[in-house]
């Protein structure tokens, strides 16, 4: 049976050193709280840290045991590589430059090998423990290589990547020794997820920018391998959360706090302690609010519960004063013998006592300057049950692009968080609820099992996707496979694409005119009388007469509105017409107007516009919308719209080289070698068209097609075409 096998830097459950040896308890943080309900079904196994340096071999064997009866496995890190790897390159590198504070940002070659050396560590754990029909699903910023490091162990698995924190602009990668390695690291997986699409968006952008691989509709061509990106907002399990809230420990907890704080309307604040969430500002957006509405004074408590976290990392060392200096002076500025302004708690909670604070705040102040998605804003709504209550929600938490219902604020501005939260204050109870009405409804739809099912779907898709688009590389064998049949053939059909596949692209299509060799090697293959040589082109057939018209050659031009078999005039295909070029012309011009480096190709049927030589992504955009456009337009006239390789063409419906194929293949029905070459998205239509036992063979690009096989570049097409003869 297959498994799932997660990965992640941390477990879900940390080891403790304590007086009576070693205990274990839940870990904190959204990755460990998210997943932590879902991974033990079906055997999976959950690989991480487990929290704690262990090096004594019997602990270690004791940590194993303990772990595996919970369907764990851990990665043991040696204090030197928690400095280094996790503290360092994870979380003084990564972690400051993805969440846009750059300026905190440390690039160290050593801490970067380091990094390459554990997730190195990582991989041989995952090798160890999974079988070759385990999908492996790999969390987080922490594991950037280790997608292409299982790739290369196991070039067919199943492999999952998920980026819980944002992914910023591919001008912040940029400014990163080291981005080409990571982007490529993460591309081994086969699905990329994202919390919000703006993240995958900037991703899509880097890996077009710094590596050079273009995507459609979420697929990256990565080299040989295509890779789907996607957008997957994290949920929480809802149910755990909304029961929990409803059960007696909770209700308990809450009662708890209700009878120590007294009469207070509560704002709650709960957090890693994270530069990246936004504590400090929140506090003094506080402070704003009770020096501008001096009526909440004794009134409102703000209850903030930060959690110790990697606090061996400089700059958390420093937040860590700053916030209590700040609590210190709010405190002692604005308290009363009777009332705390801030109940602050430097500790982590049970989770118990989490969803009763949940239960018993009125307003939750979620403003982190930049959050991947924040659970903790979701945990508050699951726990509200029937209860009112607001979310004050920043507008850089992927869990703003859900929750629209909340006040969404811009955490810099205190201004607007100070008066958010006198207007939740305010807000009346009926419009609380339907919002929160609203939130929950969303909240408990897209919970973490159908995060988990949407990911796997998508995987599956992902491979599947792959796979009917697989070609084989025509090597040495293959040739001579094909050699013997064109040998024993008595009549044989070889269709040949022009651009891309018999001569090399050029920036000016005008310039693709064919060499001496090429007009030889044309010369030799059609000098045969048991063979039909096929000039199967989207060019017009001017150009083809004047180039190729002088050689024993049939033609398909214009993607099929022409034909001419040789020794034959130039015939039509039937019912054509051009007239629509009147309409559709001026929006070409227009793009080419707005698109420095485009420009427009006539043919007698079709209108191109090429962007080969304009700056690509604006180009890119610019084709979709041209696309779309042309679209619109095309129902009414009876055309098609097609995007190639770095050109939009419209022209009559009814008009492809599948098409044009198959009329040749039935002139030819006695040909018992069949050959068809192509490169380009067009060429995808011939291949369709042919029968099974022919050799059609992809050229260049990724090599994903719908052709058997695949070839590099027009060298090897001639090549392979002469050892024919
Ligand atoms: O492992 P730590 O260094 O102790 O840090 C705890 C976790 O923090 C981060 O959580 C993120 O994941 C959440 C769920 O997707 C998301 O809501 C939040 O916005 C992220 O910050 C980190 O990504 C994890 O790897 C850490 O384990
Ligand atoms: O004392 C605490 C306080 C919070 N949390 C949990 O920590 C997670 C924080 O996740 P979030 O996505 O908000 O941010 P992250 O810390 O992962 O950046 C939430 O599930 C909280 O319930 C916890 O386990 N113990
Ligand atoms: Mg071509």
């Amino acid at each position: 049976m297959s498994r799932t096998i997660i990965v992640s830097n941390r477990l879900p459950t940390k080891a403790h050193r304590t007086d009576n040896g070693l205990e274990f308890t839940p870990s904190e943080g959204g990755l460990a709280t998210g997943l932590g309900s879902i991974y033990r079904a079906d055997g999976n196994v959950w690989i991480g840290w487990p929290g704690l340096v262990v090096e004594d071999p019997d602990e270690q064997q004791h940590v194993i045991g303990q772990l595996h009866e919970d369907s764990m496995s851990p990665v043991f890190l040696t204090d030197a590589e928690i400095r280094d790897f996790y503290e360092g390159f994870s979380n003084e590198t990564l972690w400051p430059t993805f969440h846009y504070f750059s300026q905190y940002a440390v690039f160290d070659q050593h801490q970067w090998e380091v990094y390459v050396a554990v997730n190195e560590k990582f991989c041989e754990a995952v090798l160890r423990e999974a079988g070759p029909d385990d999908t492996i699903w790999v969390h987080d910023y922490q594991l950037l290589l280790l997608p292409q490091m299982l790739r290369k162990a196991r070039p067919d698995s199943s492999i999952g990547f998920f980026l819980h924190i944002p992914f910023p602009s591919q001008e912040i990668i940029r400014a990163m020794p080291w981005r080409e390695q990571l982007l490529e690291g993460m591309l081994g997986a086969d699905l990329i997820g994202f919390h919000t699409y703006g993240y995958m968006r900037h991703f899509l952008s880097a890996v077009s920018q710094l590596l050079g691989y273009p995507s459609q509709n979420g697929m990256v061509e990565a080299g040989q391998r295509s890779v789907l990106v996607d957008a997957f907002p994290m949920g929480i399990d809802y149910e755990k959360y909304a029961e929990l809230a409803a059960s007696e420990p909770a209700l308990k907890s809450e009662q708890t706090y209700r009878e120590a704080l007294g009469d207070v309307r509560v704002i709650l604040s709960i957090d890693r302690l994270d530069y990246t969430k936004g504590i400090a500002q929140r506090l003094l957006a506080y402070e704003l609010m009770l020096q501008q509405y001096p009526e909440w004074r004794e009134q409102v408590t703000l209850f903030m519960l930060v959690v110790p976290s990697r606090d061996q990392v400089e700059q958390y060392k420093e937040l860590k004063e700053e916030i209590d200096e700040l609590v210190g002076r709010i405190t002692s500025t604005y308290r009363t013998l009777s009332w705390n302004p801030v109940q602050y708690f430097y500790r982590s909670f049970p989770i118990e006592d989490l969803a009763g604070l949940y239960r018993l705040a009125e307003v939750a102040l979620v403003t982190p300057m930049r959050d991947g998605m924040n659970l903790v804003a979701k945990e508050f709504i699951a726990c509200k049950g029937d209860q009112p209550g607001v979310l004050i929600l920043s507008e850089r938490a992927g869990a703003a692009r859900e929750l629209s219902d909340a006040i969404i604020i811009n955490p810099s501005d205190m201004h607007q968080v100070a008066e958010a939260m006198h207007e939740a204050l305010i807000m009346p109870e009926q419009e609380q609820r339907h919002r929160m009405a609203n939130m929950q409804a969303l909240v408990k739809q897209y919970n973490v099992h159908h995060w988990v099912q949407l990911f796997m779907d998508r995987l599956a898709y992902s491979k599947i996707k792959q796979q009917t688009l697989a070609t084989t590389k025509l090597d040495a064998d293959v040739l001579q496979q094909m050699i013997e049949q064109y040998k024993s053939a008595e009549q044989r059909l070889l269709f040949l694409d022009y651009d891309g596949t018999l001569a090399p692209f050029n920036k000016n299509p005008q310039k693709a005119r064919p060499d001496e060799d090429l007009l030889q090697l044309l010369r030799a293959l059609s000098a045969d009388k048991r063979n039909r040589v096929v000039i199967i082109s989207g060019r017009d057939r001017n150009t083809l007469q004047e180039w190729l018209g002088h050689l024993p050659l049939d033609f398909i031009a214009e993607h099929g509105v022409w034909f001419k078999a040789e020794g034959d005039e130039w015939s039509m295909a039937q019912g054509l017409r051009n007239d629509w070029k009147l309409e559709i012309r001026p929006i070409l011009d227009m793009h080419v107007s707005r698109t420095a480096g485009s420009f427009i190709e006539e043919k007698d049927y079709s209108l191109v516009w090429h962007y080969r030589r304009a700056d690509a992504e604006l180009a890119a955009v610019r084709a979709r919308e041209l696309t779309s456009h042309l679209n619109f337009m095309a129902t009414n006239n009876d055309l098609q719209v097609m995007e190639g390789n770095k050109v939009v063409e419209v022209k009559s419906a009814g008009v492809n080289k599948g098409l044009a194929a198959a009329r040749w293949l039935t002139n030819y029905p006695d040909a018992t070698f069949i050959l068809a070459l192509g490169d380009d998205r067009t060429d995808e239509d011939t291949f369709r068209a042919m029968p099974e036992e022919a050799f059609t063979v992809k050229v260049g690009g990724t090599g994903r097609s719908l052709a058997r096989y695949n070839i590099n570049n027009t060298n090897e097409v001639r090549r392979t075409l002469r050892a024919l003869l």
